[in-house]
Protein backbone atom coordinates (compact mmCIF):
# COMPACT_ATOMS: atom_id res chain seq x y z
CA UNK A 1 0.00 0.00 0.00
CA UNK A 2 1.39 3.39 -0.64
CA UNK A 3 0.12 7.01 0.20
CA UNK A 4 -1.62 9.65 -1.74
CA UNK A 5 -1.73 13.03 -1.83
CA UNK A 6 -5.55 14.15 -1.97
CA UNK A 7 -6.31 17.95 -2.55
CA UNK A 8 -10.07 19.09 -3.08
CA UNK A 9 -9.99 22.57 -4.49
CA UNK A 10 -12.95 25.35 -4.39
CA UNK A 11 -15.62 22.10 -5.00
CA UNK A 12 -19.40 23.38 -5.02
CA UNK A 13 -21.69 20.60 -5.04
CA UNK A 14 -26.04 21.17 -5.79
CA UNK A 15 -28.74 19.20 -6.11
CA UNK A 16 -31.41 20.50 -8.17
CA UNK A 17 -31.34 24.00 -6.84
CA UNK A 18 -30.10 22.85 -3.67
CA UNK A 19 -26.88 23.80 -2.93
CA UNK A 20 -24.76 20.95 -0.55
CA UNK A 21 -21.27 22.19 0.02
CA UNK A 22 -19.75 25.46 -1.36
CA UNK A 23 -16.71 26.41 -2.51
CA UNK A 24 -14.66 23.92 -0.31
CA UNK A 25 -10.97 22.99 -0.35
CA UNK A 26 -9.31 20.93 1.85
CA UNK A 27 -5.95 18.96 1.47
CA UNK A 28 -4.74 15.66 2.81
CA UNK A 29 -0.67 15.07 2.55
CA UNK A 30 0.21 11.63 1.77
CA UNK A 31 -0.46 9.58 5.13
CA UNK A 32 -2.09 11.71 7.08
CA UNK A 33 -5.86 10.86 9.07
CA UNK A 34 -8.53 13.62 8.09
CA UNK A 35 -11.37 14.00 9.97
CA UNK A 36 -14.13 15.46 8.87
CA UNK A 37 -16.94 16.60 11.66
CA UNK A 38 -19.70 18.46 11.38
CA UNK A 39 -23.52 18.52 12.47
CA UNK A 40 -26.19 16.36 10.64
CA UNK A 41 -26.52 17.85 7.37
CA UNK A 42 -23.66 20.21 7.18
CA UNK A 43 -22.41 18.20 4.22
CA UNK A 44 -19.79 15.62 5.21
CA UNK A 45 -21.23 12.83 3.30
CA UNK A 46 -21.98 15.04 -0.05
CA UNK A 47 -18.68 15.94 0.03
CA UNK A 48 -16.89 12.44 0.22
CA UNK A 49 -19.15 11.49 -2.47
CA UNK A 50 -17.50 14.36 -4.31
CA UNK A 51 -13.85 12.83 -3.71
CA UNK A 52 -14.80 9.03 -4.97
CA UNK A 53 -16.39 10.46 -7.83
CA UNK A 54 -20.11 9.92 -7.44
CA UNK A 55 -21.14 13.50 -7.44
CA UNK A 56 -20.14 15.74 -9.70
CA UNK A 57 -18.65 18.97 -8.45
CA UNK A 58 -20.50 22.05 -10.40
CA UNK A 59 -17.09 24.05 -10.15
CA UNK A 60 -13.78 23.14 -8.40
CA UNK A 61 -12.19 19.72 -8.56
CA UNK A 62 -10.85 16.78 -6.79
CA UNK A 63 -7.41 15.92 -7.39
CA UNK A 64 -5.33 12.80 -6.22
CA UNK A 65 -1.37 12.81 -6.43
CA UNK A 66 -2.17 16.09 -9.37
CA UNK A 67 -4.88 13.77 -11.20
CA UNK A 68 -8.41 15.03 -11.41
CA UNK A 69 -10.51 11.71 -10.40
CA UNK A 70 -13.01 12.73 -12.88
CA UNK A 71 -10.34 11.97 -15.55
CA UNK A 72 -8.86 8.79 -13.79
CA UNK A 73 -10.10 5.58 -16.06
CA UNK A 74 -12.53 3.35 -13.82
CA UNK A 75 -10.40 0.60 -13.13
CA UNK A 76 -7.33 2.84 -12.38
CA UNK A 77 -9.70 5.16 -10.06
CA UNK A 78 -10.16 1.69 -7.94
CA UNK A 79 -7.29 1.05 -7.69
CA UNK A 80 -6.50 4.52 -6.01
CA UNK A 81 -9.51 5.03 -3.86
CA UNK A 82 -11.66 2.96 -1.92
CA UNK A 83 -14.85 3.67 -0.10
CA UNK A 84 -16.90 2.90 3.11
CA UNK A 85 -20.16 4.38 2.75
CA UNK A 86 -22.79 4.75 5.11
CA UNK A 87 -25.53 2.38 5.70
CA UNK A 88 -24.78 0.66 1.98
CA UNK A 89 -27.54 -1.09 0.53
CA UNK A 90 -25.20 -3.47 -0.06
CA UNK A 91 -27.21 -7.17 0.33
CA UNK A 92 -24.89 -9.72 -1.14
CA UNK A 93 -26.17 -13.18 -1.52
CA UNK A 94 -22.28 -14.48 -0.37
CA UNK A 95 -20.11 -15.02 2.28
CA UNK A 96 -18.05 -12.55 3.76
CA UNK A 97 -14.76 -13.81 2.62
CA UNK A 98 -16.19 -13.68 -0.90
CA UNK A 99 -17.36 -9.61 0.11
CA UNK A 100 -14.09 -9.06 1.10
CA UNK A 101 -12.27 -10.77 -1.93
CA UNK A 102 -14.46 -8.18 -4.14
CA UNK A 103 -11.98 -5.60 -3.26
CA UNK A 104 -9.23 -7.21 -5.05
CA UNK A 105 -11.28 -7.12 -8.41
CA UNK A 106 -9.59 -3.66 -9.31
CA UNK A 107 -6.57 -5.60 -9.34
CA UNK A 108 -7.35 -8.41 -11.05
CA UNK A 109 -8.12 -9.70 -14.68
CA UNK A 110 -11.10 -9.81 -16.27
CA UNK A 111 -12.00 -13.56 -14.84
CA UNK A 112 -8.98 -14.04 -13.24
CA UNK A 113 -9.56 -15.99 -10.27
CA UNK A 114 -7.95 -15.66 -6.90
CA UNK A 115 -4.34 -16.07 -6.14
CA UNK A 116 -2.70 -17.28 -3.04
CA UNK A 117 -1.71 -13.45 -2.70
CA UNK A 118 -5.47 -12.28 -2.84
CA UNK A 119 -6.50 -15.17 -0.54
CA UNK A 120 -3.41 -13.60 1.96
CA UNK A 121 -4.71 -9.99 1.71
CA UNK A 122 -8.59 -11.12 2.06
CA UNK A 123 -6.86 -12.97 5.08
CA UNK A 124 -5.25 -9.80 6.51
CA UNK A 125 -8.22 -7.35 5.93
CA UNK A 126 -10.58 -10.03 7.96
CA UNK A 127 -7.72 -10.07 10.86
CA UNK A 128 -7.67 -5.78 10.85
CA UNK A 129 -11.15 -5.77 11.53
CA UNK A 130 -11.23 -8.50 14.01
CA UNK A 131 -13.89 -10.28 11.34
CA UNK A 132 -11.52 -13.79 10.75
CA UNK A 133 -14.35 -15.55 13.33
CA UNK A 134 -17.27 -14.46 10.30
CA UNK A 135 -15.24 -15.44 7.15
CA UNK A 136 -17.62 -18.33 6.37
CA UNK A 137 -21.00 -16.62 7.34
CA UNK A 138 -23.54 -15.42 4.62
CA UNK A 139 -22.98 -11.43 4.75
CA UNK A 140 -26.76 -10.78 4.94
CA UNK A 141 -27.13 -12.16 8.13
CA UNK A 142 -24.49 -10.54 9.71
CA UNK A 143 -25.48 -8.00 12.35
CA UNK A 144 -25.28 -4.11 11.33
CA UNK A 145 -21.66 -3.73 13.31
CA UNK A 146 -20.16 -7.02 11.52
CA UNK A 147 -21.42 -6.00 8.16
CA UNK A 148 -19.50 -2.28 8.72
CA UNK A 149 -16.68 -4.11 9.92
CA UNK A 150 -16.92 -6.76 6.43
CA UNK A 151 -17.07 -3.61 4.08
CA UNK A 152 -14.26 -2.03 6.19
CA UNK A 153 -12.63 -5.36 5.28
CA UNK A 154 -13.50 -4.56 1.65
CA UNK A 155 -11.70 -1.45 1.29
CA UNK A 156 -8.73 -2.65 3.02
CA UNK A 157 -8.31 -5.81 0.20
CA UNK A 158 -8.88 -3.34 -2.76
CA UNK A 159 -5.50 -1.84 -1.09
CA UNK A 160 -6.16 1.75 -1.83
CA UNK A 161 -4.00 4.87 -1.52
CA UNK A 162 -6.78 6.98 -0.09
CA UNK A 163 -9.42 5.30 2.07
CA UNK A 164 -12.60 7.18 2.02
CA UNK A 165 -15.08 6.48 5.19
CA UNK A 166 -18.16 7.69 5.69
CA UNK A 167 -18.84 7.64 9.47
CA UNK A 168 -16.67 3.76 9.72
CA UNK A 169 -17.62 3.62 13.43
CA UNK A 170 -21.07 3.99 13.08
CA UNK A 171 -23.22 0.63 14.57
CA UNK A 172 -19.72 -0.78 16.51
CA UNK A 173 -19.09 -1.19 19.64
CA UNK A 174 -16.55 0.67 21.92
CA UNK A 175 -14.01 -1.74 21.11
CA UNK A 176 -14.34 -2.35 17.25
CA UNK A 177 -14.49 2.08 17.03
CA UNK A 178 -11.32 2.06 18.96
CA UNK A 179 -9.12 -0.96 16.70
CA UNK A 180 -10.69 -0.25 13.64
CA UNK A 181 -10.20 3.59 13.76
CA UNK A 182 -6.36 2.72 15.08
CA UNK A 183 -5.97 -0.03 12.60
CA UNK A 184 -6.53 2.82 10.01
CA UNK A 185 -4.28 5.74 11.42
CA UNK A 186 -1.89 2.90 11.22
CA UNK A 187 -1.76 2.16 7.71
CA UNK A 188 0.60 3.75 5.19
CA UNK A 189 -2.14 5.25 3.52
CA UNK A 190 -4.12 8.86 3.47
CA UNK A 191 -7.19 8.68 5.28
CA UNK A 192 -9.98 10.85 4.76
CA UNK A 193 -12.64 10.14 7.24
CA UNK A 194 -16.37 11.36 8.26
CA UNK A 195 -16.81 11.21 12.04
CA UNK A 196 -19.75 12.24 14.54
CA UNK A 197 -17.82 11.50 17.90
CA UNK A 198 -15.27 14.59 18.16
CA UNK A 199 -13.18 13.09 20.81
CA UNK A 200 -12.83 9.79 18.44
CA UNK A 201 -12.03 12.31 15.98
CA UNK A 202 -9.49 14.44 18.07
CA UNK A 203 -7.65 11.61 19.32
CA UNK A 204 -7.41 9.44 15.96
CA UNK A 205 -7.07 11.93 13.26
CA UNK A 206 -4.00 14.32 12.53
CA UNK A 207 -6.18 17.15 11.53
CA UNK A 208 -9.87 17.82 11.08
CA UNK A 209 -12.17 20.13 8.71
CA UNK A 210 -15.10 21.39 10.25
CA UNK A 211 -18.00 22.03 7.63
CA UNK A 212 -20.87 24.05 8.91
CA UNK A 213 -23.93 24.82 6.22
CA UNK A 214 -22.27 23.67 3.70
CA UNK A 215 -18.40 25.42 4.00
CA UNK A 216 -15.57 25.17 6.06
CA UNK A 217 -15.46 26.86 9.50
CA UNK A 218 -11.92 25.90 10.81
CA UNK A 219 -9.86 23.56 10.24
CA UNK A 220 -6.48 22.07 11.76
CA UNK A 221 -5.18 19.81 14.47
CA UNK A 222 -7.58 18.84 16.40
CA UNK A 223 -6.41 20.79 19.71
CA UNK A 224 -6.32 23.87 17.59
CA UNK A 225 -10.05 23.27 16.25
CA UNK A 226 -11.79 21.81 19.18
CA UNK A 227 -11.87 24.93 21.14
CA UNK A 228 -15.49 25.86 23.65
CA UNK A 229 -16.09 28.77 21.04
CA UNK A 230 -16.37 26.36 17.90
CA UNK A 231 -18.75 23.94 19.36
CA UNK A 232 -20.72 26.78 20.55
CA UNK A 233 -21.08 28.07 17.34
CA UNK A 234 -21.43 25.19 15.16
CA UNK A 235 -23.14 22.83 17.10
CA UNK A 236 -24.92 25.06 19.23
CA UNK A 237 -23.64 23.25 22.78
CA UNK A 238 -21.95 24.36 25.26
CA UNK A 239 -18.64 22.16 26.34
CA UNK A 240 -15.15 22.33 28.02
CA UNK A 241 -12.54 21.24 26.40
CA UNK A 242 -9.48 19.99 28.04
CA UNK A 243 -5.81 18.10 27.44
CA UNK A 244 -6.54 14.65 28.94
CA UNK A 245 -3.74 13.62 30.79
CA UNK A 246 -3.04 10.43 29.35
CA UNK A 247 -3.37 10.34 26.38
CA UNK A 248 -2.38 14.10 25.42
CA UNK A 249 -5.54 14.67 23.43
CA UNK A 250 -8.16 17.34 23.61
CA UNK A 251 -11.19 15.72 25.40
CA UNK A 252 -14.59 17.42 24.83
CA UNK A 253 -16.88 17.46 27.73
CA UNK A 254 -20.54 18.68 26.57
CA UNK A 255 -22.55 20.57 29.17
CA UNK A 256 -25.93 19.62 28.50
CA UNK A 257 -27.53 22.50 30.73
CA UNK A 258 -24.60 24.70 30.28
N1 LIG B 1 -29.53 14.47 -3.61
C1 LIG B 1 -29.90 15.44 -2.77
N2 LIG B 1 -30.94 16.25 -3.06
C2 LIG B 1 -31.30 17.25 -2.23
N3 LIG B 1 -30.70 17.50 -1.07
C3 LIG B 1 -29.67 16.73 -0.72
C4 LIG B 1 -29.21 15.65 -1.54
N4 LIG B 1 -28.17 15.04 -0.93
C5 LIG B 1 -28.00 15.71 0.24
N5 LIG B 1 -28.90 16.72 0.36
C6 LIG B 1 -28.98 17.69 1.47
O1 LIG B 1 -27.72 18.33 1.56
C7 LIG B 1 -27.37 18.54 2.90
C8 LIG B 1 -26.04 17.88 3.19
O2 LIG B 1 -26.23 16.47 3.25
P1 LIG B 1 -25.07 15.47 3.65
O3 LIG B 1 -25.62 14.09 3.60
O4 LIG B 1 -23.87 15.77 2.83
O5 LIG B 1 -24.80 15.94 5.16
P2 LIG B 1 -23.92 15.24 6.30
O6 LIG B 1 -23.05 16.31 6.87
O7 LIG B 1 -23.24 14.02 5.78
O8 LIG B 1 -25.05 14.85 7.35
P3 LIG B 1 -25.17 13.67 8.46
O9 LIG B 1 -24.24 14.05 9.58
O10 LIG B 1 -26.59 13.77 8.88
O11 LIG B 1 -24.82 12.37 7.81
C9 LIG B 1 -28.53 18.02 3.74
O12 LIG B 1 -29.36 19.09 4.07
C10 LIG B 1 -29.22 17.05 2.82
O13 LIG B 1 -30.59 16.96 3.12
Amino acid sequence: MTATELSVEAVTLTAGARQLVREVSLTARAGETIGLVGPNGSGKSSLLRAVYRVLRPDTGRVLVDGDDVRALPVRQLARTVAAVVQDSAADFDLAVREVVAMGRTPHKRLLAGDTPEDADIVGSALLAVDAVQLADRPFDRLSGGERQRVLIARALAQQPALLVLDEPTNHLDIRHQLSVLGTLRRLPVTVLLALHDLNLAAYYCDRLYVLHAGGITASGPPAEVLTPRLLAEVYGVAAEVAVHPRTGAPQVTFLPDG
